[in-house]
């Protein structure tokens, strides 16, 4: 890490430390439902109010259009964070403006304050010069311990640490360091597998992937798109039918890399918990029908992928996890995945917040060998390209 300064690098107390986390985290009916973000933001978090800092915290929150709404509001996230970060969290329903200075002022040193989503103002995603001095106003110094947004050439990943003196906080640097570890050279073959439902996003990744793994698994949201592309009737299932053609294009351009989708399907008509299902094949999916999880041909063929492979990073679920029974294909997978990873014939690696929280849920993060915070950004980590967030940090 001697590319970056560190917190060790930083005089932190009395200053107004502007620290981006990822608190872009699971929540099940209003509550948040996955910890793991923020208990690895805890640290540096920890770090900057022991030595005297003021503790300013950043985030993003869903994908909100257009302005604030309570369902995108960080509100619930502040009240869910004191538990873990042991420091009383305030939180302020602003990002910017007199309301977010005066919070600001009113702040001690070893003080906490959790500002709204920063996804509030259009400045943030266009990494605009006038919302990065709007932020930069309200600090001295900044910290980016979000790897998971790194991904994002946001005000709050990328423009703020052109702005003010630019730190790496305890998370980035332990996710660079253990990423780093465990694929650099990976044992081959190598298997990855793409799952979850951010299909327009992760979907372009997959071009470049197919040159880096051997075998290339797809699952969920990402799967009906390319099982569209191949001329199946998907039904009323997640799918972005407006990029059938990519997903056909990566099919054709894999080369050498085994590209493997799944059989059969887990189907059902209503997307909710224990909604009445059927398993079939992926040819037989009725039109008033969605795919919710992989069916139990999917899950052997895929677990028989695994016996095979040294190596597994994997991002995105298989299924609609959160809704009984739709987790078993990614809880059937995560177990063989667990069992190898024990017994020594499988490193394993994983990230996103909810394929993290999926593992978590299957009993299985602690038997894995790495659990990352980071979904996209982790697999844009392993196309090797640059990530914004990153690259601002390098001393310059
Ligand atoms: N077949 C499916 N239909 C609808 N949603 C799905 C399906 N498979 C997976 N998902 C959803 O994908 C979401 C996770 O996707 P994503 O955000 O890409 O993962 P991560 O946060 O781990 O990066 C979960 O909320 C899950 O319910
Ligand atoms: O949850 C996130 O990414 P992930 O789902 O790929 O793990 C990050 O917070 C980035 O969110 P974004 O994909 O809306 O920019």
């Amino acid at each position: 890490m001697s590319d970056f300064s560190t917190l060790d690098d930083a005089d932190l107390a009395g200053k107004r430390v502007l620290v981006r986390v990822d608190l872009n985290v699971p929540m099940e009916n209003g509550r948040v439902s996955d910890t793991t973000r923020i208990e690895r933001v805890v640290p540096t978090i920890r770090h900057i109010a022991d030595a005297g800092g003021k503790v300013i915290l950043l985030a993003h929150f869903g994908r909100p259009k257009g302005g604030p709404d309570e369902i995108n509001s960080l509100r619930r996230v502040a009240e869910a964070m004191i538990d873990h970060v042991g420091h009383h969290v305030s939180f302020v329903p602003h990002t910017i403006g007199e309301p977010a200075v005066a919070a600001v002022t009113a702040m001690k040193n070893g003080d906490v304050l959790l500002l709204e989503n920063t996804r509030f103002h259009k400045g943030e995603e266009k990494n605009e010069d006038a919302f990065i001095d709007e932020l930069a106003a309200l600090g001295d110094i900044y910290v980016n311990d979000a790897f998971s947004a790194a991904h994002r050439a946001h005000a709050s990943t990328e423009g703020l640490a052109r702005r003010l003196p630019a730190y790496a906080g305890r998370s980035m640097q332990a996710e660079l360091d253990a990423l780093t570890r465990a694929l650099e050279k990976p044992e081959r073959p190598v298997a990855a597998i793409v799952g979850g439902a951010k299909v327009s996003t992760k979907l372009d990744l997959l071009g470049n992937l197919v040159k880096k793994v051997d075998i290339l698994i797809i699952g969920g949201g990402m799967a009906n798109t390319f099982l569209a592309a191949q001329g199946k009737d998907v039904g009323k299932s997640l799918c972005e039918h407006d990029l059938t053609d990519t997903a056909r294009q990566i099919l054709a351009n894999a080369g050498k890399c085994e590209i493997v989708l799944p059989v059969d399907a887990t189907v059902a008509k209503e997307f909710k918990a224990g909604a009445a299902s059927r398993v079939v094949d992926v040819d037989n999916v009725a039109p008033d029908e969605m795919i919710l999880d992989i069916g139990p041909k999917s899950i052997d063929a895929i677990t028989a992928i695994l016996q095979r492979a040294k190596t597994i990073v994997w991002n995105g679920p298989f299924g609609a996890f959160e809704l009984k029974p739709f987790d078993t294909g990614t809880t059937r997978v995560a177990q063989a995945a667990a069992k190898l990873t024990e017994s020594g014939s499988l490193v394993t690696v994983a990230g996103g917040g909810d394929t993290v929280s999926a593992l978590n849920g299957a009993g299985v993060a602690d038997h894995f060998t790495y659990l990352s915070t980071a979904g996209g950004a982790f697999l844009e980590w392993l196309e090797g390209k640059v990530l914004p967030g990153v690259e601002a940090l390098r001393r310059r």
